[in-house]
């Protein structure tokens, strides 16, 4: 169906900075049929729109949908997952006390070998669209499985639910069960080049789904599909890679002895030209400072999952560490490696583990001169977590400039978000507002730290993805 020009009133909420949001409130933002955001007007009501904005614009009144925030809601831009198996929702919450190497071989190959089963994918790729898009995800990089058809449904379904997407057919070779591998490098890449096809021509223009390039791990690729894999991301120069890098110690260590002839992990990739400005790393947990280089000189993005890193017991990356190096950073759910599908959940444990990595090296006591303002520094705060969570996010899956934000010539990818007022009697009026309670005397900024330590999808009151609405919360 044909969209509607759109007017959106009230409250907007957006990064500016890595450490600073922008409120813009009795705000209007028209965003045209298109889906592209055409005027943003601070002290703007629907009165003044239709007198000043619309006529600029060349809009008649009848032809636009208003959607007016309540008092106290606020629209956000939507959150992008840089990192998320789609194909492993229905074992998010399951990995018992493994670490990464076994929870893959006990939870993970046969979930995903299961989804060759179309009727099985088709239910379990439409309810992680439609729970990530309830969270609020308007843009996910998903890996699917081996299977073409299969990964070929998770795009399409994208595609008519809505959901701005990179979907990855899992290229794996070696190091897993038979039941679930691919037959050689050739078959490999063959079935790649058939999901690419498929997902190119059902979104010709990329408007919303993207192929992505996706060797699952150093260790599950031989070296020749390594080396076919690089021919294949040179021969396409505009498709994003998606890998996983340094998430755990055993990993590291068996990437060293598959690859001995190469200097580390990184140079791996590195080698067979999978390090590019394309290409989105997960985890990157315990790259060494030579690794770190390495991948802000590529301009390599990362892919940070910390509710995975915390579950898996893989251990705690140093984002600001990352940043300080030059490394661009998002957030990453890492689906069911992470215990959840909200992005928001991964800000929030963004944060708790940033203020471990601030303990390292001591007993965590506040720490004076130098070391106390590095500890302070390693922190990462609400502002910067939702930075990472929608700007940096865009970055990384190659979308920089075009959603993440709420700038003039950007898609409307937004959410809005309510949160529960209380009332003189100490009750909640009006919708639900979860977990977060407003007294209605908290600025701000203080708001936003209510949201991101005690949100869920409940405040994700309604979402839209390119201007079309794609989830609305009864
Ligand atoms: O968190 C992860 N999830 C996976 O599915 C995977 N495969 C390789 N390495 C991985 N790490």
């Amino acid at each position: 169906m044909a969209l509607k020009n759109q007017l959106f009133l009230g409250s907007f909420v957006h990064c500016k900075a890595l450490d600073e949001l922008e409120y813009l409130h009795n705000a209007a933002i028209c965003v045209d049929q298109s889906g592209t955001i055409v005027a943003v007007e601070t002290e703007c009501d629907a009165v003044k729109a239709k007198e000043t904005v619309f006529p600029r614009l060349g809009w008649g009144d009848a032809e636009v949908e208003v959607v007016a925030a309540k008092e106290g809601q606020f629209f956000f831009p939507g959150f992008i997952d840089t990192h998320l198996h789609a194909s492993q929702y229905p074992n998010v919450g399951i990995f018992g006390k493994s670490t990464l190497l076994d929870w893959l071989n006990t939870y993970t190959f046969p979930l995903e070998a299961s989804l060759s089963d179309p009727a099985k994918a088709r239910q379990v790729y439409t309810r992680v669209i439609r729970k990530t898009l309830s969270h609020g995800t308007t843009c996910a990089a998903y890996y699917a499985t081996i299977d073409v058809p299969s990964t070929n449904l998770l795009a399409d379904l994208c595609l008519s639910l809505g959901q701005r997407a990179l979907v990855g057919r899992v290229c794996m070779d070696q190091l897993s069960p038979d039941y679930y591998r691919d037959t050689s490098a050739e078959t490999s890449i063959a079935a790649t080049r058939a999901s690419i096809a498929h997902i190119q021509a059902a979104d010709p223009a990329m408007s919303l789904v993207r192929p992505v390039i996706t060797p699952r791990f150093a260790p599950s690729c031989s070296a020749a599909l390594l080396r076919q894999l690089g021919a294949l991301a040179a021969e396409h120069p505009t498709l994003p890679i998606q890998t996983h890098i340094s998430e755990n110690a055993a990993e590291i260590a068996l990437v060293r002895s598959l690859f001995p002839e190469d200097a580390s992990y990184a140079a791996v990739y590195d080698a067979v030209g999978l390090l590019t400005p394309r290409t989105i790393l997960a985890h990157a947990v315990h790259l060494t400072a030579a690794e770190a280089d390495l991948v802000a000189a590529r301009g390599a993005k990362v892919s940070h999952c910390p509710c995975s890193n915390s579950a898996l017991a893989s251990g705690a990356a140093r984002v600001r560490w990352l940043l300080d190096r030059g490394v661009v950073c998002g957030l990453g759910t890492d689906v069911s490696g992470g215990y959840s599908a909200s992005v928001l959940a991964a800000a929030r444990q963004a944060v708790l583990v940033s203020r471990h990595v601030s303990l390292a090296g001591d007993e965590g006591g506040e720490g004076e001169g130098e070391r106390g303002r590095e500890r302070e520094r390693e922190r990462l705060s609400v502002e910067e977590v939702l930075f990472l969570a929608t700007k940096g996010g865009a970055e990384v899956v190659g979308l920089a400039g075009r959603v993440g934000g709420f700038g003039l010539g950007m898609e409307w990818d937004a959410q809005l978000v309510g949160l529960g007022r209380v009332d003189a009697a100490g009750e909640v009026e009006g919708p639900d507002g979860g977990d977060v309670d407003v007294f209605g005397w908290e600025s701000w900024p203080e708001r936003m730290a209510k949201w991101v330590y005690n949100g869920d999808d409940r405040n994700t009151k309604r979402v839209w993805v390119k201007g079309r609405s794609v989830h609305e919360r009864r």
